[in-house]
């Protein structure tokens, strides 16, 4: 079996001409079957660019990049559109939908999927969100919800549709101590349950304890990775 992350020798930079500024050098990366790894280093050291990168969120300039069988380096935006499909993505602020309630919003991300018609897909929703704990909570806005339930929701959205792999950015970063370790543990256990890998990137030394592996990143270079 392929592994779904697979990088060498990728470099990126921002601006042209004078203000070009290299932010990714020589980046390698395996992300293995099942595996959770976490990305962790200094604020501008490149981790939410290469993010986006292996998301196929933004286009490749340099080097290999194989995300999930694909080959990005030189991939349409059609290819990239196709390929974002089949990754969950959960951000910091969790990107959820304030006009649409819990269930609504996590049965969206099943709305790519024209098969599926709308009652099973509200019913899905459901079932994932009582899964990631909010049974009762399906009907409010994100207003209503705590930040951790948010999170929760952000979840529940991310996995429904069952990705190939989950790309997280500083997903509790704007938690406090107990949901940020609860929410990150959720993450974890609903990922390995279905065999989904996950790359997170964190700054937040208190959830390390999740990672089968944690890669660190300095400067646009990966410098250490160590079996947690
Ligand atoms: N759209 C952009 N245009 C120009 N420079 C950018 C852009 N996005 C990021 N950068 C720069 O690229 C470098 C890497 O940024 P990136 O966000 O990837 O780092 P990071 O490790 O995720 O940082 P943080 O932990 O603060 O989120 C930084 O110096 C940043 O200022």
């Amino acid at each position: 079996m392929t592994d779904p992350i697979s990088i060498s020798g990728l470099n990126y930079a921002y601006g042209e001409g004078e203000l070009r500024r290299p932010v990714l050098r020589d980046v390698g990366l395996r992300v293995h079957a099942g595996e959770v790894v976490l990305l962790t280093g200094p604020s501008g050291s490149g981790k939410t660019t290469l993010l986006t990168l292996i998301g196929a969120l933004r286009g490749m300039q340099e080097g290999s990049c194989r995300v999930l069988g694909r080959e990005l380096m030189g991939a349409s935006e059609r290819e990239r559109v196709r390929l974002r499909r089949s990754i969950g993505f959960i951000f910091q602020n969790h990107n959820l939908l304030g006009f649409l309630t819990a269930r609504q919003n996590v049965a969206m991300a099943l709305e790519v999927d024209a098969a599926v018609p709308e009652r099973e897909r509200l019913e899905r929703a459901g079932a994932m969100l009582a899964a990631v704990g909010l049974a009762g909570h399906e009907d409010k806005p994100p207003a209503k919800l705590s930040g951790g339930q948010r999170q929760r929701v952000a979840i529940a959205r991310a996995l429904v549709a069952a990705p190939g792999l989950v790309l997280a950015d500083e997903p509790t970063a704007a938690l406090d101590k107990v949901s940020g370790g609860e929410v990150a543990h959720l993450l974890r256990d609903m990922a390995k349950s279905r065999g989904t890998p996950i790359l997170m990137v964190t700054h937040d030394p208190r959830i390390l304890d999740i990672a089968d592996r944690v890669v660190s990143m300095e400067d646009g270079r990966i410098v250490e990775a160590a079996v947690a």
